[in-house]
C-alpha cells in the first residue's frame, strides 16, 4: 500500500450510523488501577490499538497478568511486581507518563524508551516530582526519555509541588499510583494553568469508583490518601475524541451522521464536540445513547479556547478551514508537546492545501479560502491523519500520507473511515 492515501470523498449527503472502538484514556487508566488493585478484575471492550497495547505489555512485563477472553475482553491479574523490565511507551504519553510512578512499587529496575519523538514530549517535572516523592530516577539529568526507574517495592510519598502546564498527565500519573504510596500523595500545581482538566477529573472519577479517597476541593491540589485500590470491573466507553472525523463526516457534507452508545454522562473531552458542532451551525441531539449530527450547508467559523479539550484540535482545526468565515482556536500552545509540534503541523499542512492560517504561540486563525488537493502530511500523528481526511470529504485529491499512523488509537482507521464515507460495501 503506498505511503499516500487518497482521501475518499463522499458525492452525495451522507446518512450513516457509526460505532466506535473504547476509549484510549479509559482503557489505559482501568488497565493501570486493574494492576495495582488487591485482586482480578475485567476490562470490557477495552480499546485495543497501539497505545493500549503497549500499556499491556509494559504491565505484563512487570508480572501482572493480562488475558483475553473469548469476548475480546481483558483480565487483568495483579502480580509479584519483582523483576527487572523494559518499557516501549511507543508514542503514548500514557505509557511514559502513568507507568514510572507504579514502577516505585515494584522490586527492580524499569527501563523506559520510545519512538524517535517520544523523546522530545515532555515528561522531566513529573520525574522531578516523582524524585522528591522517594522513587529513585536515573534519566542522565535529561529530564527526558530514555530513563530507568529503580523500584524499591515500596514509595513513601507525601507532598509534591509541580508544574504540570506541559501536561495533565503528570497529574494524573501521580494520583493513580498515589494510594499505595505510604503517606498517600498530596499534589500541588505552580505556573500556568493545567490544560485538559476533564481528563484529570476523569483520573479522580475513577480512583473513587475503586475506594481511593481523593480530594480536590482546592483548585491545583489534588491529594490521595493512602489505601486499598478495590478491584472493580469496567465498562470502556467508545473514545469521543475519535468520533471527531466520524461527525465531522455529518457536518462537512450538510449529511447526517449518527454515532452510537454515546455516554449520558461522561469525563471524556470529546463530549465538548457537541458543543463545538453546534456553535458551527450543525444540529446536534442526543436520544437513547445515539449521538447524532446534521451538518449545515456551509459551516460557520468559531472562536474557542481548546485549552481544556487540546486534543480535539487538529479535527476541529481542519472543519475550520472548510467554515465560511473566520475561526480563532486559542488556549493550546501545550499541543506543541503532543505527538508532533501540533500548531506547526496544521499550519503547515493547511495552508499546503490552500487554507488561510496564522500560527500563534497558543493556536490557529483560520480564514475562509479555497481549498485545493495535495499531499498532507502528517508527522507520525494520529489527529493529523484525522485532520487530512476531513478535508478530503470537501476537496478532490486529498492524499493524507501514513493513514496507518491512526493505529496509535484505532484499529484499522483506513478501513472503517472508507466504509463510514463510501457506504458499507465500501
Ligand atoms: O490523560 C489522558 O488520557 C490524556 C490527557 C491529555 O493530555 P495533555 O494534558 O498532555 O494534553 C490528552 O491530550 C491526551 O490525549 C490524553
Ligand atoms: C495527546 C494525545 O496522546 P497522548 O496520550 O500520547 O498524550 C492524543 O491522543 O491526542
Amino acid at each position: 500500500m503506498s505511503d499516500l492515501w487518497p482521501a475518499p470523498r463522499p458525492h452525495d449527503p451522507v446518512d450513516r450510523r457509526v460505532s466506535l472502538p473504547g476509549s484510549k484514556s479509559l482503557t489505559n487508566r482501568a488497565l493501570v488501577l486493574a494492576a495495582i488493585a488487591d485482586g482480578p478484575s475485567v476490562v470490557r471492550r477495552p480499546l485495543r490499538s497501539r497505545d493500549t497495547l503497549l500499556m499491556a505489555a509494559a504491565l505484563t512485563s512487570l508480572g501482572t497478568g493480562v488475558e483475553d477472553t473469548e469476548d475480546g475482553d481483558w483480565v487483568v491479574t495483579p502480580g509479584p511486581w519483582d523483576r527487572d523490565a523494559d518499557v516501549d511507551c511507543g508514542l503514548a504519553g500514557t505509557v511514559m507518563r502513568f507507568v514510572p510512578p507504579v514502577v516505585g512499587l515494584a522490586r527492580g529496575i524499569v527501563r523506559f524508551d520510545g519512538d524517535p519523538h517520544m523523546r522530545l514530549r515532555p515528561v522531566g517535572p513529573m520525574l522531578a516530582a516523582l524524585g522528591a516523592l522517594g522513587v529513585r530516577i536515573d534519566d542522565g539529568g535529561r529530564g527526558a526519555l530514555p530513563f530507568a526507574v529503580h523500584g524499591s517495592g515500596t514509595v513513601p510519598g507525601g507532598t509534591v509541588t509541580i508544574d504540570a502546564s506541559a501536561s495533565s498527565q503528570f497529574v494524573s500519573a501521580l494520583l493513580l499510583a498515589g494510594a499505595r504510596y505510604e503517606h498517600g500523595v498530596d499534589v500541588r500545581h505552580v505556573g500556568k494553568p493545567v490544560p485538559s482538566l476533564p481528563h484529570i477529573e476523569m483520573t479522580v472519577q475513577m480512583l473513587r469508583q475503586h475506594g481511593v479517597e481523593v480530594d480536590d476541593a482546592d483548585a491545583n491540589r489534588w491529594a490521595v490518601a493512602p489505601g486499598a485500590v478495590k478491584a472493580l470491573d469496567h465498562d470502556i466507553e467508545p473514545d469521543l475524541s475519535n468520533a471527531a472525523p466520524f461527525l465531522a463526516l455529518g457536518a462537512a457534507t450538510g449529511g447526517r451522521v449518527t454515532v452510537t452508545d454515546w455516554p449520558s454522562s461522561t469525563t471524556q473531552p470529546g463530549d465538548e464536540l457537541r458543543e463545538i458542532l453546534t456553535l458551527m451551525g450543525c444540529e446536534v441531539s442526543l436520544t437513547e445513547g445515539d449521538l447524532t449530527v446534521v451538518g449545515p450547508e456551509r459551516l460557520h467559523g468559531v472562536d474557542l479556547d481548546l485549552h481544556d479539550v487540546g486534543e480535539l484540535t487538529p479535527a476541529v482545526a481542519a472543519l475550520c478551514a472548510l467554515a465560511d468565515s473566520p475561526s480563532h482556536l486559542r488556549g493550546v500552545a501545550h499541543i506543541r508537546g503532543h505527538e508532533t509540534d501540533r500548531i506547526t503541523a496544521l499550519a503547515t499542512e493547511l495552508g499546503r492545501l490552500g487554507a488561510d492560517v496564522t500560527e500563534r504561540e497558543d493556536g490557529l486563525s483560520i480564514r475562509p479560502a479555497t481549498l485545493r488537493g495535495g499531499t498532507f502530511r502528517t508527522y507520525a500523528d494520529h489527529r493529523m491523519a484525522h485532520a487530512g481526511v476531513i478535508l478530503g470529504l470537501a476537496v478532490d485529491d486529498v492524499l493524507v500520507e501514513d493513514i496507518a499512523t491512526t493505529s496509535k488509537t484505532f484499529p484499522d482507521f483506513a478501513g472503517a473511515w472508507s466504509r463510514a464515507v463510501q457506504g458499507a460495501s465500501a
